[in-house]
This record gives C-alpha cells, structure tokens and sequence, in this order.
C-alpha cells in the first residue's frame, strides 16, 4: 500500500477503458494499438498513471479477445501497477462498469486509452480534488460558440460560453459511489458518454478541474499528428511525462 500522499487520503486505482473499435478513425483497428512517436497509444496513457504516485493499481479493460494483447503490451513497458486485464462490453458504459468490478482501491480514477497526453500531475490534481470534494473531472473551458440544435441541422440556442466545459478524462470518485451510479443507471436505463453524467443524473456534484488542451482524445485521423506535434513540443520544453 503506498504512502499516503499529500492532500490525498485515499489510495487511487485506474481503470484504463481500452476496448472500442475506433470506427472514426477509420484505422481498421483499435486506435489505442496505433503507433503515437513509435509507441502504441495506450502505452504512453499507462506510462502516465504508472508514474503518478497517488495511483497504486491500474486495470485495463481491453476489447474481446484483445487480453492478451494489452497484457503483453502492459509487461514490455514496465507497468507494474497493472491488476487486471478484463474484457469491455459494446459501450464505453459498459466497459467502465466491467472494469470497476476488478478494482479494488477505495478512490476509482476512469480515464479513455485515447487520451495519452495525459500527464502525472493532472491525474494527481484529479485525485486531490475528488478526496477534497467527492468527485472530479479534468475540463478545459470551451474555445467555440457552442449551438444547441434542433437535431434537423438549425439552431436553436447558443448556451452562455462562460458556462461551458469540455469535459476529459481522468474522471475521479469514490469507487463504491461510481458503482453504484452505474448499477442504477443499467437498472433505470440511462446511458452516459461519460461518468460524471452518472452521478449528475443522482443529483451529486462533480468538482471541475482545469487541464490542458493537449489532453486530447485520439478520435479522429488528425489528431494523431496533432498528438505527435503536441509530444515533440513537451520534449523540446523539458516537460516530458512531468507536465
Ligand atoms: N465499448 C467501448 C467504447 C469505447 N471504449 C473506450 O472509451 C474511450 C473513448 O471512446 P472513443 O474515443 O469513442 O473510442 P471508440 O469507441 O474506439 O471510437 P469510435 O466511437 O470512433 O468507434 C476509448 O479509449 C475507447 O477504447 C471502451 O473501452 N469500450
Ligand atoms: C469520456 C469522454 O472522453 C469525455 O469527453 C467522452 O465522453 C468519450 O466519448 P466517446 O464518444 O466514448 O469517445
């Protein structure tokens, strides 16, 4: 059990959700394999939460039949945090319920393998605003007028920007309090793009945690280039995983 931190009193565990299909980015392969600066993308997102020291077990949930795969990949980087390599479902939903079952740590971090700029200290500022409030989520704010639609291609209503947050992962809570969001949103129905939703949709508060831009998820064709822009300046600042 490691030590506790400063300002986090809880143990943090991650589950690392690695199991979609990457239909937009149209690779023919889950994006989280696909080579960022000559090494596959998950491998710089679990580099990330094996170098933050308020994390003290990571679990992977990894497509059908891709295990083996990230478990191979986990051991030839060094991650030595790594509990457990689990199966997702057919949703992002689905495989973070799957992959909080195998976690054990009383704080749950859930954060998207297509987010590996992610740095130590913004996963350690996720865990020390959740302890202090409960629940957290790293967010940058909007940079464009966001338009509500009528979802037949008008507008409708421009939300006040000020208001507005993009929302990334990691996302932070008490593991027992997510599960239990989950289990009732699987009982009631309700689907989530991500988890803080989860807790919303209960009424409990999610802290805002200011991030960076360049916490962005690999989604669609360029943002590998962008993400490999975005690396090859962390370097040259002398930033590289301590950002
Ligand atoms: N059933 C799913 C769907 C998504 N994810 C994971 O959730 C993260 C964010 O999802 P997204 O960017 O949508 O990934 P994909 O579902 O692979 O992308 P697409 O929607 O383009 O197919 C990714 O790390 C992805 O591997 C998952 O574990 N299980
Ligand atoms: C969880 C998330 O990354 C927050 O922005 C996002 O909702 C994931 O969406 P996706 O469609 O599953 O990539």
């Amino acid at each position: 059990m490691p030590r506790r931190k400063e300002g986090v009193d809880m143990d943090w565990g991650a589950v690392i959700v690695a199991a979609g299909s990457g239909k937009r980015m149209g690779a023919g392969m889950n994006k989280a394999y696909l080579p960022l600066e000559g090494r596959p993308v998950l491998a710089h997102t679990l580099e990330a939460f094996e170098a933050c020291e308020a994390v003290s077990e990571i679990v992977i949930v990894a497509a059908a039949g891709e295990e083996a795969k990230a478990e191979a990949l986990a051991r030839e980087f060094g991650i030595r945090k790594l509990t457990a390599v689990i199966a997702g479902g057919a949703e992002r939903q689905d495989s973070v319920y799957a992959g909080l079952a195998a976690l054990r740590a009383e704080g749950a971090l859930v954060h998207d393998a297509a987010r590996p700029l992610v740095t130590p200290a913004r996963i350690a500022a996720c865990c020390v605003a959740a302890a202090a409030q409960g629940a957290a989520a790293l967010a940058v704010p909007v940079k464009d007028t966001i338009k509500l639609s009528d979802g037949a291609g008008m507008i409708v209503s421009t939300p006040e920007r000020s208001l507005l947050w993009a929302v990334q992962t990691p996302q932070a809570f008490r593991r027992a309090e997510l599960m239990d969001a989950h289990e009732r949103a699987r009982r009631e129905g309700a689907a989530a793009t991500d988890d803080a939703m989860l807790l919303e949709r209960l009424g409990r508060k999610v802290a805002i945690v200011e991030s960076d831009y360049a916490n962005l998820k690999i989604t669609t064709p360029e943002d590998l280039p962008i993400a490999e822009l975005l690396l090859a300046r962390r370097r040259r600042d002398g930033l590289e995983r301590n950002g």
